[in-house]
């Protein structure tokens, strides 16, 4: 045997040479995906494109015009806008402007290495986008990496029949029933926080307040009750664990780390912070979960509780939502949905009220328009859901605030297989951006006044409120739409009418213009609010 190896030619020569023909394969094998990744298909998508009329930004392989956007953003957020003027595209979307001028509205940009992207404006496009033809497009790959690591395979990462599964089921948990239930919890934590003003300017008839923090912790309180009902104490200390956690993973400054294979798993102290902050999480989530199932079991509870960690346990429990399709949640996905509520909800409504408040102190007729409708409802009485349906004018005008600062400025999405849009074909891979924020100046659809204030637009509904309905898209629109947008618009309503039956409002001196994207988009210098006490 051992004469017919040497024989044979299976010397360790021989050896060394079958492996670097396979690692030289291994090697080529992985130089043609790469090249293929990040050249020839891309490559491709622009020849399509080009070819139905569409004009490509040039590609630069080192991160596309990412670079370039970033760069234009930190220059035109470097100070605060001279005027109070809701002309922001060019400073939130800056990249917008200039590209449409050389290259069209409808063009082609690279939000990144090996990411052509399509900016569309056109509201039947977004249409089929978002709604008719949902099911090709997924959320965009990196934006999905950032949002797994950060809240776990929740339904911001999901797509197709998982995503239905877990929409169904907290679609269950938001059901309009469920939530005429917590105006009661709105009303207790808003009821709170005026006391805590109250206190600040005791002896004073005007005291100032810096609301946007105040209202990030009002949010946070209202959704950690709803989420977590009688546990909201317990689940209060994961609020501020996700904000670190937030800015650790999708600060601007930290998005490169996602981009390099492996970085994740490195043993440096971020890593490790995160992986601590992550720890943290998890423990307390598991601590509210198992009391709540001990309490489930010894009969304390009828079932696990009315509220979501409650209803997500009792699917977990029963699975009976699907006939056909009897998969559970397991407990992984409860707390990956608390988690991605708690986020998706919060800094979205505290933004919502902090430009409300400085709408309403800039127009003060508009102001003096709500408060009267709101006192002659209330009458003195609390609020209720009965008597929030009846707030017309502050819909409209929280209608209006969306319109100027949605929370999110720009949705993207990429095409997961080829199809047709408006008679335009999408190759497989192609992104597709949709500025929000442009689109809710678009004058086309809105009018010559479509950066003014003037909430009386939506007199007739939100529908009615420019030509074509897919032109305001606050909350998204299509299947996923926002799962908290009667919360967010309950929410924002209790607070307000609250607000406004004990103060008047006055925008302080030290405000300094500047809507920034922090996560939702934001006042960047904060929002000092002057509060006058009503007699
Ligand atoms: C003013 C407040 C809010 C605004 C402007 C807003 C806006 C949006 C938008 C634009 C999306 C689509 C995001 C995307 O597809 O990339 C979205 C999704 C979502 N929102 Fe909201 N949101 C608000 C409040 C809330 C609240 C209060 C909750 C929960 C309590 C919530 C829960 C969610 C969830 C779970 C999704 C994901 C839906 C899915 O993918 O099926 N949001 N929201």
């Amino acid at each position: 045997m051992a004469g017919h190896l040497e024989t044979g030619g299976w010397t360790g020569a021989a050896w060394w040479a079958i492996l670097i023909a396979a690692l030289t394969v291994l090697l080529m094998k992985y130089v043609w995906m790469t090249l293929e990744q990040i050249w020839w298909k891309p490559m491709h998508i622009v020849r399509k494109m080009e070819s139905q009329g569409i004009k490509a930004r040039p590609y630069q392989l080192l991160g596309g015009d990412y670079p370039e956007i970033v760069k234009l953003a930190k220059a035109a957020q470097s100070e605060p806008m001279t005027t109070i003027s809701h002309d922001t595209v060019p400073r939130i979307l800056p990249f917008f402007g200039p590209c449409c001028a050389s290259h069209g509205t409808m063009h082609l940009f690279w939000q990144g290495t090996a990411a052509p992207t399509l900016n569309i404006t056109d509201p039947e496009m977004i249409k089929e986008i978002m709604s008719t033809k949902s099911s090709c497009f997924h959320r965009a790959a990196l934006e999905a990496q950032i949002l797994e690591r950060f809240l776990g395979k929740g339904i911001f990462v999901v797509e197709d029949d998982e995503w239905t599964r877990h929409r169904r089921i907290i679609n269950s948990a938001f059901h309009i029933e469920k939530l005429k239930a917590k105006v009661g919890v709105m009303v207790t934590s808003t009821e709170q926080l005026m006391k805590r003003w109250e206190t600040l300017g005791v002896n004073d008839s005007s005291f100032e307040v810096e609301v946007l923090q105040e209202f990030y912790k009002l949010t946070r309180d209202i959704l950690s009750r709803t989420v977590f009902g009688n546990s909201y104490k317990q689940a209060k200390k994961t609020g501020l664990l996700q904000e670190e956690l937030a800015e650790l993973l999708m600060g601007p400054s930290q998005v490169w780390k996602l981009l390099i294979p492996g970085y994740s798993l490195l043993p440096t102290p971020y890593n490790r912070r995160i992986r601590r902050l992550k720890q943290d999480m998890n423990r307390i989530l598991d601590e509210i979960i198992l009391t709540r199932q001990e309490h489930a079991e010894s009969g304390k509870l009828r079932d696990y509780g009315n509220d979501l960690v409650g209803t997500l346990l009792y699917e977990a429990e029963t699975g009976n939502h699907d006939p056909k399709d009897r998969k559970r949640l397991s407990i992984e996905d409860v707390k990956n949905e608390c988690q991605t509520v708690l986020f998706a909800g919060h800094d979205t409504t505290a933004n919502l009220l902090a430009w409300t408040v400085m709408l309403l102190s800039l127009h003060p007729q508009w102001q003096e328009r709500a408060r009267k409708e709101v006192t002659e409802i209330c009458n003195g009485s609390p609020i209720d859901d009965e008597k929030l349906r009846g707030l017309k004018i502050l819909t409209m005008i929280l209608q209006e605030v969306l319109r100027l600062y949605p929370a999110v400025a720009e949705l993207t999405r990429v095409a997961v297989k080829n199809t047709t849009i408006q008679g335009l074909s999408i190759p497989e891979g192609l992104q597709v951006s949709l500025p929000i924020l442009q689109i809710h100046r678009d004058e086309e659809q809105w009018g010559s006044d479509a950066l003014e204030f003037r909430p009386d637009r939506f007199a007739g509904g939100a529908a009615k409120a420019c030509k074509n309905a897919t032109s305001y898209i606050p909350f998204s629109c299509g299947q996923r739409t926002c799962v908290g947008q009667v919360f967010a618009m309950m929410e924002a309503k209790v607070v307000l009418a609250m607000i406004l039956q004990r103060f008047s409002l006055q925008l302080s001196s030290k405000y300094k213009h500047g809507p920034k994207v922090a996560g939702a988009l934001s006042p960047q210098y904060g929002m000092p609010i002057i509060f006058h006490k009503l007699t």
